[in-house]
């Protein structure tokens, strides 16, 4: 057990801290580099020579330093540090530490996985121990970040490098369960590491928060926090917040835009953009390639890929989380020979931090929205990341290929781009990204739709998820502001439907809304407008059939544009597969399918598909091409070369199926009945029959055998057996009594019977 400190220990400690605060202030003024310049930029010290307060009393200069020894930082600091094993800084660090020690608000700029969170951590600390802040002083930091694995990833660092000092620290991101533990807590921290949402959440229901002796502001990743996805939450936190104050603001794509800046009331920040002469705006380590490859066999490529790389660590980004968990889903169904994960924001906090967690330990392909774009610190060990989809802008192409290659480490990444979004290889080289076009060999090329509709006709629920994945893919094209690279309607939207293995192309009212009067893309079905009205006309009755009325579908449809609450985002969480079948409704009006129009097929030549599952059954049309299930059922409408699913047909077919099982079903059961029915009765007169003469040659012994029998019986009787009935149709227990057992049991008995008066006669003879 550790001896509490005695007053006197504790007196000269708070002695020591006043002397050491004193000093550092002293170095720090003594050294101060000019506002605006940029200390990398200054020569570091030259080896041995003296730290700190030199012989005469002046200081030794930091502003240049490359050793974090070599600034003017806190023991505690130092120790931190040094039990981190960091002691070279990077240049991000030596750019920023010697002005944001100084107290001056910091916009600071560098590659993804070069070491802007020490550059803003350190400072926090700094600046708490020299204004010697403790618990009753209370909050005295906020570190904010976009995600919560990133917010959880900075309070590591923290913790770790903080450890010597005695501030209290919490982390305060969404999703977790312990919010009232956190209320009653949090007016005791100092620092929290917070993401926006669930900082303003304490802010608006936390009785006496607030942050009014607020000393530090920190946003990492400061232009998505700066972005207006979180516009709202930022302004309502900011009103709260003291303005006089450091504000320190970090990423590796940072704004520059006046009016964020003046919505933090920043006063004469430092910009330090210390990769901005780099030849690169990426990480030198990094390999970069790109190639063309058509939306429809974007998941043949990713599969040949992932079966190309099973001993590596790859970070997968696609544009929604239904494509993540479609992919994800699927994939784990075919079995790559890697393990499988997704991460994604609709997943409960638990099993994100675990996913997160897991990924880091080890090698496996990561499915994930942009959700991992960001910040996140893989163990310094993603081999590859793949863009599935391309990204947005060049800032989110630079953040999610910053996943590899962090700080010393090398990695490679692969953009995958159709026809219609090479501009997008364009404006990645014109901002400085060094992006090599490469052709995919498609000879080794493994195609997998086949396997993915194989595997939708097993598992129905996959088709939902194969439908809401086309949906949101095309609406993520849809919403994306830059057309120069994103335009939905130039996309193959049939041949798109059939590599997720859809039986038929879902009909999205966006989609039909923006290709009416336009020039249909190649290749895609196009939405013939005579029968548009009826189509919508069917999508109800469609919608109907399910038991939902039209208004709930209309205001679904709202909540599938801005995005559903989170709530129900975990009710989705678990295995997909075990979902409740209320819930397929519920994803069923999701993906707002009309009626579905089947697929033109295109002619292919006949082929066998050695790799379809035993047993799933292919169906022929009359020129020999392959139709989908269902196909079959579809109606060619006069003048249209397009195939129709009449809804009720098919329901009515299902019906008719149904009955006729059910009809087989009982047959069968009154067949066997009456087949085991047959067999007993026969049992039980040859049973009769034996006995019967038995009696009729002895009948003196009848006693005996009566006796015998009576025990038996009595027995018997006494052991009323309970046991399921299977011959009973409705399946119900009965109970049986002992003349009911079964006909082997019944033999041995007469048998026996027959014997001991055999026995008997022969002892009196
Ligand atoms: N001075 C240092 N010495 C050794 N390792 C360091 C140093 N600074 C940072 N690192 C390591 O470099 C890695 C990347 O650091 P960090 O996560 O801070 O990068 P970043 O610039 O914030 O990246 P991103 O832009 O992706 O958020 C981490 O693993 C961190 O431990």
């Amino acid at each position: 057990m550790r001896r509490p400190k005695s007053k006197k220990f504790k007196l000269q400690n708070r002695l020591s801290e006043v002397k050491e605060i004193e000093l550092l202030e002293s170095w720090i003024a003594s050294g101060k580099p000019d506002s605006g310049s940029n200390p990398l930029s200054l020569p570091p010290p030259p080896k041995g020579a003296p730290i700190g307060r030199l012989p005469d009393g002046s200081f030794s200069p930091y502003a240049g330093s490359d050793k974090f020894s070599q600034l003017p930082l806190s023991k505690r600091t130092k120790d931190g540090l040094a039990d981190g094993k960091y002691s070279k800084m990077t240049d991000i660090q030596r750019a920023s530490l010697p002005h944001s020690l100084c107290g001056r608000d910091i916009l600071g700029a560098a590659k993804t996985g070069s070491g802007k969170t020490l550059a803003f951590v350190i400072p926090v600390l700094e600046k708490l121990y020299k204004a010697r802040w403790g618990p009753e002083d209370g909050v005295g930091c906020i570190i904010m970040s976009p995600t919560r694995e990133l917010a959880g990833q900075l309070f590591e660092v923290l913790k770790s490098v903080g450890k010597h000092h005695g501030f209290s620290a919490g982390l305060l991101i969404g999703g977790r369960k312990d919010v009232d533990a956190e209320k009653e807590r949090v007016n005791e921290l100092n620092i929290l590491v917070c993401t926006p949402g669930r900082l303003l959440q304490h802010m608006d229901e936390t009785p006496n928060f607030e942050c009014s002796q607020l000393q530090v502001l920190v946003l990492d990743e400061a232009d998505r926090i700066l972005d207006v996805g979180f516009k709202k939450e930022l302004n309502a936190i900011i009103s709260q917040l003291p303005k006089h104050r450091q504000t320190l603001l970090f990423s590796a794509t940072q704004t520059k835009s006046v009016q964020d800046l003046a919505r933090l009331s920043l006063k004469d920040p430092e910009y330090l953009s210390v990769h901005e002469e780099s030849a690169t705006a990426t990480p030198n380590r990094l390999e970069q390639t790109a190639m063309v490859v058509p939306l429809d066999q974007k998941l043949d490529m990713l599969w040949s890929f992932i079966k190309a790389h099973l001993n590596s660590r790859i970070l997968v980004f696609l544009s929604s989380c239904k494509q993540v968990r479609f992919v994800f889903e699927t994939f784990k169904k075919l079995r790559p020979g890697i393990p499988l994960k997704c991460l994604h924001g609709r997943m409960n906090q638990e099993r994100r931090m675990g996913i997160y967690a897991q990924f880091c330990e080890k090698r496996s392909v990561l499915f994930s929205t942009d959700v991992a774009s960001r910040g996140l610190d893989f163990n310094k060990a993603v081999d590859w990341v793949v863009q599935v989809d391309c990204p947005e802008d060049v800032a989110s192409y630079i953040h999610r290929v910053g996943r590899t290659a962090r700080y010393l480490s090398g990695g490679r990444s692969i953009l995958f781009l159709t026809p219609s979004e090479t501009k997008m290889l364009e404006k990645l080289q014109e901002k400085k990204i060094p992006i090599r076009f490469i052709k995919a060999n498609t000879k080794r090329v493994q195609p997998v739709s086949g396997l993915l509709a194989a595997l939708l006709v097993k598992y129905p629920n996959l088709q939902y998820l194969a439908q809401r994945a086309f949906i949101t893919y095309l609406r993520s094209i849809h919403k994306q502001r830059d057309k120069e690279i994103f335009e939905v309607t130039k996309l193959p939207i049939d041949e798109f439907a059939a590599s997720l293995g859809l039986p038929m192309t879902p009909k999205v009212r966006f989609l039909k809304q923006k290709v009416k009067g336009k020039k249909v893309p190649e290749g895609s079905t196009p939405v013939p407008e005579s029968n548009s009205d009826e189509n919508a006309s069917k999508l109800v009755g469609g919608s109907l059939a399910t038991g939902r009325p039209e208004k709930a579908e209309l205001k679904l449809d709202e909540g599938l544009a801005t995005g559903r609450p989170e709530k129900a985002e975990l009710e989705l969480d678990g295995d997909f597969l075990q979902e409740k079948e209320a819930q397929h409704v519920e994803e069923a009006t999701d993906i707002r399918v009309d009626v579905p129009a089947t697929r033109v097929l295109k002619k292919k030549k006949l082929k066998i598909n050695v790799h379809r599952p035993v047993g799933t059954r292919v169906v022929f049309d009359d020129e020999g091409n392959t139709l989908p299930p269902l196909a079959q059922l579809a109606d060619t409408k006069t003048g249209s070369d397009s195939f129709y699913l009449d809804k009720e047909k098919v329901n009515q077919r299902y019906a008719e199926l149904r009955e006729e099982m059910r009809v087989a079903d009982k047959v069968d059961k009154a067949l066997d009945r009456q087949r085991r029915k047959e067999k007993r009765i026969k049992q039980k007169l040859k049973w009769k029959r034996g006995r019967d003469e038995e009696e009729g040659d002895v009948e003196s012994e009848d006693d005996i055998s009566a006796s015998d029998g009576e025990a038996t019986t009595g027995k018997r009787n006494k052991k009323a057996k309970v046991y399921f009935d299977s011959d009973s149709d409705d399946g119900e227990r009965k109970n049986v009594q002992d003349n009911a057992v079964s006909v082997t049991s019944a033999i041995t008995l007469a048998e026996q019977e027959e014997l001991a008066l055999k026995l008997l006669s022969s002892m009196h003879s």
